[in-house]
């Protein structure tokens, strides 16, 4: 059977293939060849029979909730003892060739189920599956594309060796991130959702809230001030102040008008849920136009946790895996109205706890997810820094209420006309 996905795997043996070891940035990369060739160090020690299921179907919606179901498809046909690592496929330099899926090791004593459940994924125009074999002399390992076949017996269509390749300088993720994860003109994002709306019809209900007009270079007449900050630094708190201090109007993004729809958008994979936010920000924005030629506006979240919340996620591994700064990617949309000021908000981990835990959500104690928190985290809060057009000021949320607000109205004396 002829894949369509072939033509987007596009040149194969030019292609790098990264597996996500540990979500710690412990990438494990690896090019093919035709000659054979020894394998890279940490291939060498692989000792169970290894398999890739990358997705890569034409229509982008259904890719990517065909992938976003993927793991908890895999991990319920497979048998147990299959570990399951994310592993990327992209084109080094070239944007938009990556692709996604998930690298297997099958410790399991029954490689036959393993294969079936494979043979039966990559009967599907979604899928690629390969298989990985060491050969005699344990050095070299060989990859192995499927081609799918009615009888579930593979046709081992193409042998390649694989090879060490160069180190990414970023994650692999950031060749794909613009209009899949971030959107930088409302009609791109719009064009998400009309994409999704046979399969979501809520999308439609949101595309009618979402204007037309380009507000972005009216200039209010009152300040409009966002603030930003990680969750439970304290937002709703210094929001509500500000709003009584200032005799301000509260507005948040999302706005109210959507929260009916967050949570359907918010099972969805990142393309369709990040354009979803990325919408959020051009209803509040119309109504952060017409209040502010009122009053001063406070705003509860707005751009810069879009992109900041999109690029971190999309990314894992340590601050140094996010797009570099000054990237183009930490743009702010020309057709989004910009704010005066942009206040961060920042606190210490335990303290940041300390609230959590007093509000009554306690976190997993399970110490590996701590530890995946805290990276995500400090990529979430440098994602924060380095998005411009307007850039954040820092403030320490640390101390008291008051203290805070006083430190902010201070900014908004030294920034805004009020
Ligand atoms: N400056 C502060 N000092 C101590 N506790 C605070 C401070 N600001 C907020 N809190 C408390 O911390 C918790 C989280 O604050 P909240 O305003 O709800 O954060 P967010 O809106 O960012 O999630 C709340 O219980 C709040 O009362
Ligand atoms: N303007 C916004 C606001 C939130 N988001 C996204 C980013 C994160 O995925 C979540 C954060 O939501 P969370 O529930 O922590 O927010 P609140 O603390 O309730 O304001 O929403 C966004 O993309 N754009």
């Amino acid at each position: 059977m002829a894949k369509r996905s072939m033509s987007l795997l596009g040149q194969w043996s030019s292609r790098v293939f990264s597996i996500d070891l540990d979500k710690r940035g412990a990438l494990l990369n690896f090019a093919l060849t035709e000659k054979p060739q020894q394998a890279p160090e940490k291939f060498r020690n692989i000792q169970e029979r290894c398999y890739s299921v990358l997705v890569c179907g034409d229509d982008r919606i259904q890719s990517a909730r065909f992938y976003f179901g993927l793991e908890d498809l895999l991990r319920n046909e497979l048998p147990a003892e299959c570990e399951l690592l994310p592993v990327s496929s992209y084109l080094p330099h070239v944007k938009d060739s990556l692709i996604r899926g998930y690298f297997l090791k099958d410790a399991s004593e029954c490689p036959s189920l393993t294969r079936r459940v494979l043979g039966a994924l990559g009967l599907s125009e979604q899928v690629q599956v390969c298989s990985y074999l060491r050969g005699p002399d344990g050095g070299r390992w060989s990859q192995q594309l499927w081609s799918g076949s009615e009888n579930q017996n593979m046709d081992v269509s193409k042998t390649c060796y694989v090879v060490p390749s160069e180190e990414a300088n970023y994650h692999p993720s950031v060749l794909n991130m613009e209009n899949s994860d971030v959107f930088y003109c409302r009609a791109e994002a719009c064009k998400v959702l009309q994409e999704s709306c046979d399969i979501i019809p809520e999308s439609r209900a949101v595309l009618e809230l979402v204007g037309k007009t380009d507000a972005s270079r009216h200039s209010p007449d009152f300040p409009v001030v966002v603030i930003e900050g990680l969750d439970a630094t304290g937002k709703t708190t210094l929001t509500e102040s500000l709003r009584e201090a200032l005799g301000a109007r509260l507005l948040r993004s999302p706005p109210q008008c959507l929260s009916p729809w967050r949570a359907v958008f918010d099972r969805e994979p990142p393309l369709i849920r990040r354009a979803f936010y990325a919408l959020g920000n051009y209803i509040t924005a119309e109504q952060m136009g017409k209040e502010a030629s009122q009053a001063p506006v406070i705003v509860d979240r707005y751009w810069h946790s879009t992109a900041s919340y999109a690029i971190a996620t999309a990314v894992s591994g340590p601050v140094s895996s996010l797009p570099p700064e000054g990237s183009p990617l930490y743009r702010w949309p020309p057709d989004l109205l910009q704010p005066s000021l942009v206040v961060l908000l920042t606190l210490d981990p335990q303290e940041r706890k300390r609230r959590l835990e007093a509000r009554g959500q306690g976190q997993t104690d399970e110490e590996q997810e701590l530890d995946h928190n805290l990276l995500f985290r400090l990529r979430v809060e440098e994602a924060y820094r380095r998005v411009r057009g307007p850039a954040c000021v820092v403030v320490d949320a640390g101390p008291s209420a008051e203290k805070v607000l006083q430190q902010v109205l201070l900014l908004i004396k030294e920034h805004c006309r009020l």
